[in-house]
């Protein structure tokens, strides 16, 4: 008889994953649409002003009364958008002025044109009289209301947004520290894989890890480079892996299948030789089995080939260790009250079931299984330990999906 694998902690083994994934790479790019999503790896200060001068909010006139119930006008410039004053206003004084354009010195504040008796079009007029009084800094956006110069604008660890990219664009900066997507190249392993629209033959099934970890691993902000599968030859395996650690464009490799107890397990036979790997099966289900090392100088980390234990194994493993790389929080746990029949799991090791968490707050297991119930997830409920049975009304930790 063989020994009974070695269990492991599910955090042990999710901290050994984060070390060798260790930390992501930091470069500097430009503020653009094409760092939307990433994570600022330092802080952003404002390059200037903003707005960089006290500008009109309104097409109309900028004006400097004499007194609070001036209402009448010499009119003494046109300031388009664009354009800079050339002279400041005094007493009696306004200037047309259009909305965004900087306005004169001197001008107290900007009349809507609606609320004169000037045309909105055509050239300026030479004197213009105005329905009520100049209400003072009355659409006026003075210099620097949203963002004075040097004031930090986002801090290390904020995803870029869209809304980011304007704010720090408008202030004037023009490049960023971001945390650098992961460079993932994912293999799927096993004799029977087939794509779909292939014949998969009497004993083949449909592949389907190879794109779903590639999915789950672009999910997390890596940047998926390759996506391979791979016979249970061992031979086949060893070029495919030796190629994937010769290639500077991948940063860690991700395996599935064949790391288990049977005859042909081409992850496991290939690497634990190597004696830069270990193999363990760690105390949860499903995705017990697992492996991780270095092929070469790459980092390996081994999933099992059950496509459920595979995806749950990404999440609860793989996942923390990638958002650490790119710069983003931890993912909390929540906390939710489990509704549904009593399900038996087993003691002695941690169960993740596939779950839904509804917007009252309670989480239900889907009525299906396998992977009809993991497509319906929204969650994973997790089930300690010590633990053996999960029973409506109990409080659980779940983890989004
Ligand atoms: N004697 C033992 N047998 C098994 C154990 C064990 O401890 N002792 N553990 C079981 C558990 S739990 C799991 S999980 C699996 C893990 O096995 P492998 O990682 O070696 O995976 P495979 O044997 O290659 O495949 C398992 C299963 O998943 C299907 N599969 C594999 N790859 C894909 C893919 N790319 N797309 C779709 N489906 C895939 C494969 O056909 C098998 O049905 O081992 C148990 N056995
Ligand atoms: O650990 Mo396995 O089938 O339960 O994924």
């Amino acid at each position: 008889m063989t020994a009974a694998p070695r269990h492991r902690s599910v955090a042990d083994h999710r901290a050994a994953v984060a070390r060798l994934l260790g930390e992501g790479a930091v470069a500097r790019m430009a503020l653009d649409r094409h760092a939307v999503g990433l994570r600022l790896a330092a802080d952003l200060a404002a390059d200037d002003d903003l707005p960089r001068f006290d500008n009109s909010a309104m097409d109309g006139y900028a004006a400097h009364p004499r007194s609070g119930e001036d209402r009448t006008f010499v009119v003494v410039g046109d300031i388009p958008a664009g354009a800079a004053p050339t002279s400041g206003l005094s007493p009696g004084e306004a200037a047309r002025v259009m909305t965004g354009a900087r306005v004169p010195d001197g001008t107290v504040g900007v009349v809507p044109v609606e609320q004169s008796d000037a045309s909105p079009t055509g050239p300026a007029p030479e004197r213009v009289t105005f329905a009520g009084p100049v209400a003072t800094g009355r659409h006026i956006r003075h210099r620097g209301e949203d963002v004075t110069a040097g004031a930090v604008i986002a801090r290390a660890g904020d995803e870029v947004t869209p809304a980011l990219i304007a704010l720090g664009r408008s202030c004037g900066c023009t490049h960023i520290e971001v945390h650098v997507p992961t460079r993932v190249a994912v293999v799927a392993t096993g004799a029977e894989l087939s794509p779909p629209g292939t014949d998969p033959g009497p004993g083949g099934i449909h592949e389907s890890n190879s794109e779903m970890v590639g999915a789950l691993a672009a999910a997390a902000g890596c940047t998926v480079v390759r996506v391979e599968t791979c016979s249970d030859e061992t031979g086949a395996m060893r070029t495919l892996l030796g190629a994937l650690d010769a290639d500077p464009e991948v940063d860690v490799v991700i395996t599935t299948g064949g790391v288990s107890a049977g005859a042909y397990e081409v992850v496991r036979q290939v690497c634990e030789p190597l004696g830069t790997f270990e193999f363990v099966h760690l105390a949860m289900q499903p995705g017990g089995p697992q492996g991780l090392g270095r092929y070469g100088s790459t980092p390996v980390v081994c999933l099992p080939g059950t496509p459920v234990g595979a995806f749950v194994a990404f999440r609860v493993l793989i996942r923390p260790a990638l958002d650490a790389r790119h710069g983003a929080p931890p993912a909390r746990p929540g906390r939710a009250a489990y509704d549904g029949p009593t399900r038996h799991t087993r003691a002695g090791l941690v169960q993740f079931v596939t779950s839904v968490l509804g917007e009252d707050g309670v989480v239900r297991a889907p009525d299906a299984r396998h992977l009809t119930a993991l497509a319906a997830a929204t969650c994973l409920i997790e089930v300690p330990e010590g633990v053996d049975q999960l029973i409506a009304g109990d409080e659980v930790t779940i983890h989004h999906v």
